[in-house]
This record gives C-alpha cells, structure tokens and sequence, in this order.
C-alpha cells in the first residue's frame, strides 16, 4: 500500500488526532442525537401516551425544555465543527510544511544526472502539487472518513433499536454501494494520474517557455509556443472531461442509490405505522435517521475519488524518494588538503544516453601538479566539461580514479572536498538578490570588505561602484539586469572570495572584453599563483600565461 509510507508524517500530530477524532465523535453524536430529540418534540407535541424510547432511554419532557436541549446541541455542534475544521486544516497545512520540505531536501541531494533527464516542471509540480494532494488527503480523510462512518453506523445502530428489519433493508444495499465506487474506480485512478503528468507538462513548458523568453522573443516563436501550450492544456481538458463524465456518473449512481433506500425505509416505515408497531415519534425519528444515513454514504463517494487522486501522486513522491541521493557523507573520510595536486588515471567516462558510443573519455591519464596554472583546450563537444564536471563528483567516472593529493576523490565525503574546489562555470547562475548577497553566496557571513577584495580581483568593482546602487544592486532573475561579461565577473567574485585551493574555470572569458581578457590572464599569473588552476578554454590568451596546456582530442588528454 503506497499510503502506508506516508503515516511517518502522521506521527507527530497523533495527539492532534486523537483530539481531532473526539471532536468528531462528539459532533457525530450530537448529529445522531438530534433525529432523537426531534422524535421526543413531535412526541410531546402530539401528546402520545408512550414516549419515544432508545435503548431503553425514555424521555418524556415538556417540549419547551426539548427545544432547549435541542438548541443547545446545535450550538455544541457549531463550536465542534469549527475546532474540527480548523484543526483538520492546520494538521495539513502541517503535514505539507513537512512533507514538502524533506522532499525538497531529498531532490536537492540527488545527483546532476536526475536534473538533466527531467523537466523542471516535473520536479516543480511534485513539491506543489503531489505533496499538496497528500497532505490535504491524510488530514482531510479524517473529516471526510471519519465522521461519515462514525454517522453511518450509529444511524444504522439507532435504526435497528427502532425497527430491526429495515435497519437489515438498509445495511444489505450498503455492499451494492461500495461494488459501484470500486469499479468506478478502476476507471478514474488512470485517469487522475494521466491528469497530473499533463498538468507537470503544462508547468514545464510554461516555466521552459518563461525563462528563454528572449529566445522566444528574437525567434518570433510567441505563436508556436503559444500552439505548444495550448495543444497542451487541450489535452489536459480532454482527460478532464472523461474523469468529469465518471465522477458525475458516480455521483447520479451514488444518489440514484441512496434514494431508493429512502424511498423503501419510507415504505417500510409506513406499513409499519400503518399496522401500529410504530409511533408517529418513532416514524419520524425513522424517516431522519435515513436522511442521515444517505449524507455520509454521499460523501463517501468523494472520499474516494480523492483516495485514488492520492494513490497516484504517492506513487510518484515514494519513486523520487527511493532515487539515491548524491552521497551521505556518514562513512567517508574527510577530504584533507594538502598541496592542491590532481592526478586522473584511467579514467573512462560515457554517459549514460550516449553508451552506444564510444566513450567520451577513454583511459585518461593527467597531472595537474600543486600551485600550477593548467589550461585545457580541445574541439566543442570533446568532453572538457565533463572533465571538470568529474572533478566537481558531479558525475562519477565507469572506471579509473581521480585523486587529489593522493586521496581518491570517490572515497572522500563531498562537502569536505568540494569545500576546496572552486568552480566558475560556463553557464552563470545568479540568484534573485543584491550583487552583495550573490558575490557572499558561498559565504554569507563574510563582511564588505572580503566582498569587494574579491570584487576587485575579478576586476568587478569598478563597474559595480559605478551603479546608482553600487553592491545593493538589484541583479535580476538569474542576474538579466546585467551584461553578460559583468554576470561573469560576478561569478569569478563569487568564487574568489572562498579562496578554494583549487579552482576550476569553464570558459571564463566567453564574454569579457578585450581589457576583461587581459585582466583575467594577469589575475592567472599574479593572484591566483599559489593555487592549482585548470581553466578549460577556447582564448590563446590564457595558454600564453598557463604552466601547461593540454588538447582533449579522442577522449584522451594530450
Ligand atoms: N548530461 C549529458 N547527458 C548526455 N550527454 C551529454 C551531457 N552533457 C554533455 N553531453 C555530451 O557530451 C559531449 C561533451 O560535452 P562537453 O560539454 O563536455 O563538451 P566540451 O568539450 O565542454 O564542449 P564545448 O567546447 O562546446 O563547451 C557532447 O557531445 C555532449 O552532447
């Protein structure tokens, strides 16, 4: 049962539970006590000699007291309901909290090689949309399951204490009810899972869409993108409407049922009073358990289509969290550096889409000696990234070893070792803040000046003291209220100021100036001296001021 991994959630809130569930029990009770209590008025109204017994409880009051007891339930089940409503509603809100975040831990722990085969939208709709779907079931099923049986039974119960065999009428259909809810079913769980893969698909193509707007934009593909998304929401809409047309079928079935056993507890009931084994009190206390019967089989019926909504999206959190994350550092050895030496020997590497071919990276063997400036060239698409990328362990190699200061870098726990690895990339990723907050981001509590230190050395600052905002400048969505070469600054800044003994580069003057390039190759030679350096680029510049240049070519480095 894929639900049943979830009840870790419900754990901590079991003393909400258990107050929740008396709750219930008391509005339920206070719901099957006043068909009671309107039998007991009627009985007083019209004078009947023999009051209504149940359980042999009798009651014989003045109705003016009745209608007092019976106001007073009401309001006992108002404040009930309310406790319960809002109660329910924060043990959810709870559980999302909850969920949500340990799931938003564990897919930030699972390797690059997960992020690369999905779409953000997937990964998106599964913290906000499937954790929602269960969240809201677990704490909802309560209200919507516990009181409707809690109801159901007692009014059966009450029933049988009045008139056993239509009690026996009425519990023989329940059987029939539950055949129907089950085959329909059948049919909605594929459905509502087809529903919530689209709905990720719509997300996708919406956040894809929304952050290469400018490609968008200079390729005029506003109407193509819009077909894109539209053909899509059609999609959703059609699969809507075939999980609409079962739902509104069960629902017609469902009442279809419920009102034959009314009409039949009717019917009993009458000939019952008609051959005088029933008071007129006891009729109508007959006629109002029914009704309060008919209301929670009704709503059983939602119940379930939420059930089977969340089947589906427990199906796809419980695969996320079986996917391995990155490591866990318990049980590795502490990186420990020493001189900043790295040596690749043997290393093969393939990706995993790509194993029908030859590998990208064959037997390679390579030192990159302490305190060296390294620079690695070779043709697009050779494997230079992917070189640096093993390096990070964003990737792992099929065979052959990486060590840094002869520690095999598999065996070594991540955070220890990428705490001496710095990495400016090819790709810069700013985050939404002040140019402040993202050149401190590996290091929030350095002060401004380590900040503009760094700034300074990645050539930065003077561009960034020129701005009306200075370092409180606002960067933009992954920083597009900045040039290209800036961002790269930034970047360099970022990575500068954590002083990591080894610091890779991709590409790092792809968008810097002719000044840029000049500074970022005297940064090489002077600053950056008695670090291990491995930049991967295309600009001769750079081979000029390196210790040693290597070509990838066919996998190996030369
Ligand atoms: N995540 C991935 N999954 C599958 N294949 C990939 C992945 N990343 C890169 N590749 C492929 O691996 C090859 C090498 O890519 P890589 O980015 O390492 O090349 P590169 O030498 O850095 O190229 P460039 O000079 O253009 O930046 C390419 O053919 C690329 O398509």
């Amino acid at each position: 049962m894929h639900l049943s991994f979830f009840t870790q959630y419900l754990r901590p809130y079991r003393h909400s539970f258990a107050l929740i569930f008396i709750l219930m029990v008391l509005e339920s009770a206070i719901s099957l006590a006043i068909p009671f209590f309107i039998g007991q008025f009627a009985s007083a109204v019209l004078q009947e000699a023999a009051p209504l017994s149940l359980f042999n409880i009798e009651l014989n009051m003045h109705y003016g007291y009745l209608v007092g007891a019976w106001l007073g339930l009401i309001v006992l089940q108002t404040l009930a309901r309310y406790q319960v409503s809002f109660r329910v509603n924060m043990v959810g809100a709870r559980i999302l909290t909850n969920l949500s975040c340990r799931l938003y831990d564990h897919v930030q722990m699972l390797p690059v090689s997960y992020f690369s085969k999905r779409k953000k939208g997937e990964i998106l709709s599964l913290i906000s949309n499937d954790a929602n779907v269960i969240a809201y079931f677990m704490s909802g099923i309560l209200t919507g399951l516990v009181p409707s049986l809690l109801i159901a039974s007692g009014a059966l119960l009450l029933m049988a204490s009045i008139n056993m065999p239509l009690a026996l009428i009425i519990a023989v259909s329940v059987p029939g009810f539950l055949i129907i809810l089950k085959l329909m079913g059948r049919k909605i769980r594929p459905l509502s899972e087809q529903v919530t893969a689209q709905q990720a698909g719509i997300v996708s193509i919406a956040a894809e869409n929304f952050s290469t707007i400018k490609l968008v934009k200079s390729f005029s593909r506003e109407k193509q993108e819009s077909d894109k998304f539209k053909q899509n929401a059609q999609q959703m809409l059609n699969l809507r409407r075939q999980q609409f047309q079962i739902q509104a079928l069960i629902s017609p079935l469902i009442q279809m049922l419920i009102s034959v056993g009314i009409v039949l507890v009717v019917l009993v009931s009458a000939l019952h009073y008609r051959a005088g084994e029933l008071s007129i009190a006891q009729l109508i206390t007959l006629l109002m358990y029914g009704l309060l019967f008919a209301k929670p089989m009704s709503s059983l019926a939602g119940v379930y289509g939420q059930w089977q909504q969340a089947m589906g999206a427990s199906t796809r959190i419980i695969d996320v969290f079986k996917v391995a994350p990155e490591t866990d550092d318990t049980g590795t050895q502490e990186f420990v550096f020493k001189k900043g030496e790295v040596e690749l020997k043997q290393v093969s590497f393939c990706y995993e889409n790509n194993s029908n071919r030859a590998p990208l990276l064959s037997k390679l063997n390579a030192q990159f000696k302490a305190g060296s400036v390294n620079v690695i060239i070779g043709a697009n698409g050779s494997g230079k990234t992917t070189l640096l990328h093993l390096l990070m362990r964003f990737i792992s190699p099929q065979s052959g070893q990486i060590f840094i200061d002869k520690q095999d870098i598999s065996e070594c726990g991540l955070r220890s070792l990428r705490r001496h690895i710095g990495l400016v990339s090819q790709d810069v990723a700013l985050s939404h803040g002040s140019i402040l907050s993202n050149i401190a981001y590996g290091q929030s509590e350095a002060d401004f000046q380590a900040v503009s230190t760094a700034a300074k050395q990645a050539g930065a600052h003077e561009f960034i003291s020129a701005l009306p905002n200075a370092y409180d400048t606002q960067v933009g969505d992954n920083g597009v209220l900045l040039s290209g070469g800036q961002r790269q600054r930034i970047s360099l800044a970022r990575t500068l100021l954590l002083n990591c003994n080894i610091i890779i580069f991709d590409e790092p003057t792809s968008f810097a100036d002719s000044h840029g390039k000049a500074e970022f190759a005297k940064l090489l030679s002077t600053q950056l001296q008695q670090h291990t350096v491995i930049v991967v680029t295309h600009d001769q510049a750079l081979c000029d001021v390196a210790d040693k240049v290597f070509t990838l070519k066919n996998g190996e480095l030369y």
